[in-house]
Order: C-alpha cells, then structure tokens, then sequence
C-alpha cells in the first residue's frame, strides 16, 4: 500500500484506512486460525464425505433421499452466500467508521475541547455504534435464520429417511442392524454438515474483507517509478512483499518511455548539487479534480545554491510547485529538470534524497528525539555524534540534553511532547543529516513566536547555506532578503526578480508588500 500514489491518501481518510484494515485484518485472521489453525473446516469436509460414503456402502436404497438432503443444504448454502456478502461488507464499514472517528476525535481533542464539541462527538459516535449495532443485528439475523432453515430442512429429510428406512425394515428388505447404523451415521453427517455451513459463512465474511480491502487499493495505481527504486534496493526476491504482479504489470504498460530511461541512483542528487532546478511550461491538475488546471504553462529556474522565494494569494498553486518538484505528482505537460535532465528518468526514491522539504508543522514519528533526528537517513547506520552534530547546527543540542531523558526522550504522538519551535528544530537537524542538495522550506517559520522564529531563523539559515533553496512565505518580510522572489498567479510566474526590482516595477508584488503594510526600507 505505501507504493501506491499520493493521490490515494488524498482520497482516502486516513483512519478509515486504517480501520478498514484493522477490522478486515482481524477479521481475516480469526477465520485463519479457525480454520486452518484448528482444521475446522477441513474436519468439516472430510466428515461429511466419509460419512456420506458410508452411508451410500450401508444402503444404496436410502441413498435417493441422502441425495435430496444434500441437495437442499447445498442450495441453501449457495443462497447464504449470496444474501450475506453485502451485509458482511457493511458491517465491516460500519466497524471501520467507529475506529476512523475514535482516532479522528482523540487526535483533535483541542479542537474538539476549544468547540464545546464533546456532547456532539458523542452523538456522532453514538450514531456509528447505532448503525454497527443494526448491521450487527441484520448480520445475525441472517445467519440465526439461516441456520434454522438448514436444521428444518435437515430433519425434515432425516424425517423422511427413518420413515422409508423403517418401512423397508417392517418389509424384511433392511436389517435392523444396518438401520440403526443408517441412523448414527446420520447424525454425525448433519453435524458434520453444520460444521461445514459455519466454516463457509465465516468464509463469506472473510471474501468480503478481502473485497473491501481490494476494492480500496485497486482504487489507485501502483507508483512505478517508486516501485521501481525500491525493487532496485530490495532485490526482486522481496517484491512478493509488494504486490509484484500487479506492480509488474502496471510497469510494463505505464511511462514506459521514462521506465526505459531510469538512471542509476547517485545522478539526480548529484546533478542537484550542481545544476539548476527548472519548471519548463508545466501545466498541472490534481487526479481528483482533472477538469481545473491549477498550474497552466510555468516557467521558473530555482538556480542552483540560490534562495528562491515562491510569493502569491492563497490556491494559486505555490505548494502544487512543491508537490510537483519533490515528485508526489508529476506534471500532467511540460517538465521540470535538474542540470538539462527530465527528472523523470531518476527513479523517485532517488529523487527524494536530493529534495528536503521544513513544513510549518513537521511531522515527528513517535519515538525518541535522537531516532527522529537519524530518520534523515532512515537507510543507514548514524552514529550518536553525527546526530548531536546535526542537533548543534540546528540550535536543538541545548534544549535536548535538559529533557529528561536528552536524546532518548521519547516526543510522543506526532511530537505532541515538544513545543512548536523544538518539533521544527528537530525538523530541521533530521534535515541538515540528510544533506540533500535541494531544500524546500514551506512557511517554515510563520507558526512561531519571535525568541522561536529566530532560533529557527538561525538554524535555516545554516541549513541553506550552498543550497538551491525555495522559500515559500505569506509573511512577504521573511523573504525579502531571498536572490529571487517569484510571484505564482493564475498558475503561472506573474513577476520575477528581487524585492527591490519587484517593488519598483509597481506591480502585484509592490502591491501586496503594500496590503501587508511592511515597513520596507
Ligand atoms: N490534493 C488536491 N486535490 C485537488 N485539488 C487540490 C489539491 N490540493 C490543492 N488543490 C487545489 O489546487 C489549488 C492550488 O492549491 P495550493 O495548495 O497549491 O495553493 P497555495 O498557493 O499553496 O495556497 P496557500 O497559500 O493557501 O497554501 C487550489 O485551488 C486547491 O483547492
């Protein structure tokens, strides 16, 4: 699933995917180590034939009306197995809801508290627990009637065969003998039978998870250029692990001109440490709303060891430019390219070392601050002073050693343990032990206050040294200072040059310095 592209989180919200795998997961184990642990279902089906097998030895008379029972319960169970998929799907969603809004509510508690928003949670969860309780019900009901139909059906047939079986005993053509064993063995059959009905309704359940789970991946496609980057790492006896069929279907028939041209690994770093970056005509929109163009024909060089700062009104496409040049989306025309180079022939894993993106909330994974620092490299081995060096030049080494535990504090869920300004200084030391040579800050400083802003000023500013950097900031004070500032409007540059230039030529630029009343000298 974490090949697949980044369109399919978009989509999907991430604790129903997670619930939905959750719920699907256990279910799909439970029926595993039912069935196949305790041999349930197999017992089931070896019982049932050498039962029958038996009873066809004892008397071949009885057999017509064996064969009308085992005929009735094999409808009966084919009609279970249409009836119940839909209602096992949707009790699987129903369950799926309840963990996606239980995850939902207790990772926005604040806003949930800050709004009064408790009685109305409750409510909503009330409702979910409502529906998963009626679809519980249908569920069960379902089944219990199922259940009971079968037994009916059963007992009416053995009904029918002790009463011809004891019609043809009366008429001296069965021996008693062999009659009372026709009985036993009859018994054992309809357990057996049973048996085998539970095994197949926990089955169906089971194919219904497994269409859920499918019908939610098939949504989206494989990413292949990332596919491929990890085949190269893992080695193709791994790609079991990845779904490799599918992903060796998708990659032979998708981008195979770019595929054909992927380059090795170092290239597209190292061409970055040297090269300029450059949007050449991208037109761009996102695979949910194909109908709305959000970039339409940019142009824009990053030079390379150079800032660039990315300025414009809200939606007019400046974080579309850093989902495109970190390579979560490709552009849909033109291209973007490192030194001359289409990017796309640098496989994405490869790609994603040379770009470092510093967001206004940086994501901490909930292990210690020194772990967090060495994700920079997730793939090697760090030393403890390469991280306490990265610490250092990212101003974190101070507030890190008086934390109780210095750098084997754990920082909690999503870094909730730390402030605003620690979490970024973190982000930003994982950043300097990456050393990629493209860096994109994204408003990286505007949630701080000033003794934070400047810490952080402080460490970017180390952070940026010798690389091809792009700012984007709405507060147009933190950029003025930038070797270029780019104005995105209408999804292309409006106006290109430095403060100066800009607020000199009197356009858009000098106009929003103007709105933002910024004392400029
Ligand atoms: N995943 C997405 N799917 C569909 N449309 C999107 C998606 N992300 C952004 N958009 C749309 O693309 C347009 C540009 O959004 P983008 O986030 O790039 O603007 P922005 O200039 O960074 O805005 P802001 O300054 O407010 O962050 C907006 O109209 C937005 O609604």
């Amino acid at each position: 699933m974490l090949l697949l592209d980044v369109e399919f989180f978009d989509r999907f919200k991430v604790g129903e995917l997670t619930g939905l795998l959750t719920s699907d997961l256990g279910s799909l184990k439970d029926v595993v180590s039912e069935n196949v642990s305790r041999d349930r279902g197999l017992r089931a089906l070896s019982e049932v034939i050498g039962t029958i097998c038996i009873l066809f030895s004892l008397s071949i008379q009885l057999a017509p009306l064996l064969g009308l029972l085992m005929l009735s319960v094999s409808i009966l169970a084919a009609i279970f197995k249409r009836s119940t998929i839909p209602v096992f799907k949707s009790h699987g969603m129903a369950q799926a809801r309840i963990s996606d809004f239980a995850s939902e509510t207790f990772s926005a508690i604040r806003t949930v508290r800050s709004f009064v928003g408790e009685k109305k949670q409750i409510s909503l969860f009330e409702k979910l627990v409502f529906a998963y309780e009626s679809s519980g019900m249908k569920l069960g009901t379902l089944k219990s009637a199922n259940e009971s139909v079968t037994r009916i059906v059963v007992y009416i047939s053995l009904l029918a065969l002790y009463c011809l079986g004891g019609s043809k005993v009366k008429a001296g053509e069965l021996s008693v003998g062999i009659m009372a064993s026709f009985i036993g063995y009859t018994f054992t059959l309809t357990f057996a039978v049973q048996g085998g009905i539970n095994t197949l309704g926990d089955l169906r359940g089971t194919f219904a998870a497994v269409e859920r789970i499918n019908s939610v991946i098939s949504a989206s496609e494989i990413d292949e250029a990332l596919a491929f980057g990890l085949d190269k790492e893992l080695g193709h006896s791994d790609l079991g692990l990845l779904n490799k069929d599918n992903y060796s279907e998708k990659i032979s028939v998708l981008n195979s001109h770019y595929m054909s041209a992927l380059r090795s690994a170092t290239n597209g770093c190292s061409l970055a440490w040297s090269g300029d970056i450059c949007l050449e005509d991208v037109c761009f929109s996102y695979p949910l709303r194909s109908d709305v163009e959000v970039l339409s024909g940019l142009n824009l060089t990053l030079k390379c060891g150079k800032v660039t700062a990315l300025v414009g009104p809200s939606g007019s496409g400046k974080s579309t430019i850093v989902q495109l040049l970190a390579r979560f989306y490709e552009p849909t025309r033109g291209r973007i390219t490192v030194a001359g180079e289409d990017l796309r022939i640098f496989d994405k894993r490869d790609w994603a070392r040379a770009v470092s993106l510093v967001n206004q909330e940086p994501v901490l994974f909930s292990v210690s601050v020194g772990e967090n620092i060495a994700y920079g490299l997730p793939d090697d081995n760090i030393s403890k002073e390469d991280v306490i060096e990265a610490a250092k030049a990212a101003n974190a080494h101070e507030f890190i050693i008086s934390l109780p535990q210095g750098y084997d504090t754990p920082v909690g869920e999503r870094g909730g343990l730390l402030s605003g300004g620690q979490r970024q200084r973190i982000a930003i030391a994982r950043a300097i032990l990456k050393n990629a040579p493209i860096l994109i800050l994204d408003e990286a400083t505007s949630a701080l206050d000033a003794v934070s802003e400047r810490l952080v000023q402080e460490a970017l500013n180390h952070l940026m040294k010798g690389r091809t950097t792009l700012v984007i900031a709405h507060r147009l004070s933190t950029v003025q200072n930038a070797d270029q500032i780019a104005l995105c409007a209408n999804g292309k540059i409006a106006e290109l040059g430095t403060h100066s230039e800009l607020l000199a030529r009197g356009g858009q630029y000098a106009s929003l310095v103007g709105t933002q009343r910024l004392a400029f000298e």
